[in-house]
């Protein structure tokens, strides 16, 4: 049995035999834990991940706009926020499951620290690099292929099943950031001015999005098969040391390429000094952060899948936030990607209330069988 978040009892559901025979639901391992505080919980980590990616995504745009142009140094923003974790580390305290020795040895633990956060700072450098090569419209557009891309991923990893209302989930939200993209290319939208380059910017967007969806399944995969954990401390553990894996990757890449060079220039010719320039990437650095702490917990809770299904949701709240705070026009179409992504997402939520329902009736059906068998068990030991 895994460890769950907090309150084994309450999160994990039915710890005994009767539960451990249910067949895996689509939603997976948490189907059962559908209560209340369980959702309300579900709904604080995706308010992290969505506010948290927004202003991140925004900050970001905002350095480039303001003559920021270093790619290694966008890397490290995405990961180098990671020390902050130690702070939620320190106060979280330790859970009855924490007490516990580790499932898995310190080697076998850092290797996959290791493997995870090479590919982090590999994904995040891409990811600098298709942010400042495509236009907002079509990067949301490429990277909301990240979606399928995991449901690729989730089913060969981490054997999510599929039914008609999780592909429903994927599709439309798939659809929502293209009706975006087409609708928002000719908008006008201040996205600097740049000379895009479109082919490698669409190569590395794709190449980034396969390699974030292979990131979230390994960290499913991580939480359940080698700490076999998902207590708070443990998805703040696995979070920061594999970010500061990617930062080391990050470092080495402004030395190596150079760039770090240009740093001290860049710094001072930055649109309102070198104070914004430090805000701008420490402000981006801790939004990250906690944007993935939403992200990785919602991996632990739900699934891969719906963690990144909640992460495509972002794709139309970055232009909206844009209008008010970059001037981009409104557009009804902006309007429509937004409310299709609400239905992708509420047909994905709806799937997994059903799930909670049906597992709840099937451990209630098991515990009245093991009830009987246990006082046919009594009757028979008497005689
Ligand atoms: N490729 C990719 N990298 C990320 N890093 C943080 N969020 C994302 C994301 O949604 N996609």
């Amino acid at each position: 049995m895994l460890k769950k978040f907090s309150s084994k009892s309450e999160e994990s559901g039915h710890k005994d035999d009767c539960h451990d025979s249910a067949p895996k639901s689509p939603t997976r391992r948490l189907a059962v834990a559908s209560g209340v505080r369980w959702w309300a919980m579900v709904a604080v980590d995706m308010v992290m991940l969505l506010s948290g990616g927004t202003v991140a995504t925004l900050l970001s745009r905002l350095y480039y706009n303001s003559g920021g142009n270093s790619k290694w140094m966008t890397t490290l923003t995405q990961s180098g926020g990671a020390p902050l974790l130690a702070i939620p580390l320190l106060l979280t305290p330790p859970s009855e499951d924490d007490r516990q020795p580790p499932a898995a040895a310190s080697s076998k633990l850092a290797a996959v620290y290791a493997i995870i956060g090479v590919l982090i700072g590999l994904d995040n450098l891409m990811y600098a690099y298709a942010l400042q090569y495509l236009p907002v419209s079509t990067f949301s557009l490429v990277a909301s292929s990240q979606l399928a891309f995991n449901a690729v991923t989730s089913r060969l990893i981490n054997a999510q099943r599929f039914t008609p209302l999780i592909a429903n989930s994927v599709v439309v939200l798939t659809f929502a950031a293209t009706v975006l993209a087409i609708g928002s290319s000719s908008d006008g939208s201040s996205s600097g001015n740049y000379h895009y380059n479109y082919a490698a910017g669409f190569v590395l967007t794709v190449a980034a999005s396969a390699a974030f969806a292979l990131i979230l399944s390994l960290y499913e995969l991580t939480f359940e098969r080698v700490v076999m954990a998902q207590t708070a401390r443990w998805v703040l553990r696995v979070q920061m040391n594999s970010n500061l894996v990617a930062s080391v990757v990050a470092v080495m890449g402004l030395f190596a390429s150079g760039e770090w060079r240009t740093v001290p220039g860049e710094m001072a010719a930055f649109r309102g000094g070198t104070v914004r320039y430090v805000a701008t990437l420490a402000g981006t650095a801790a939004a990250w952060q906690a944007a993935l702490v939403g992200q990785i917990r919602l991996v632990a809770r739900v699934s891969s899948l719906f963690a990144n299904a909640t992460g495509v949701v972002q794709l139309p709240l970055v232009p909206l936030f844009a209008v008010v705070l970059f001037g981009d026009r409104m557009t009804g179409i902006k309007v429509v990607a937004m409310l299709m992504s609400a239905w992708g997402f509420m047909s994905y939520a709806y799937q997994h209330y059903l799930d909670g329902r049906r597992a709840a009736g099937t451990a209630r059906a098991q515990c009245s069988m093991c009830a009987a068998q246990a006082a046919s068990d009594a009757v028979s030991d008497a005689s």
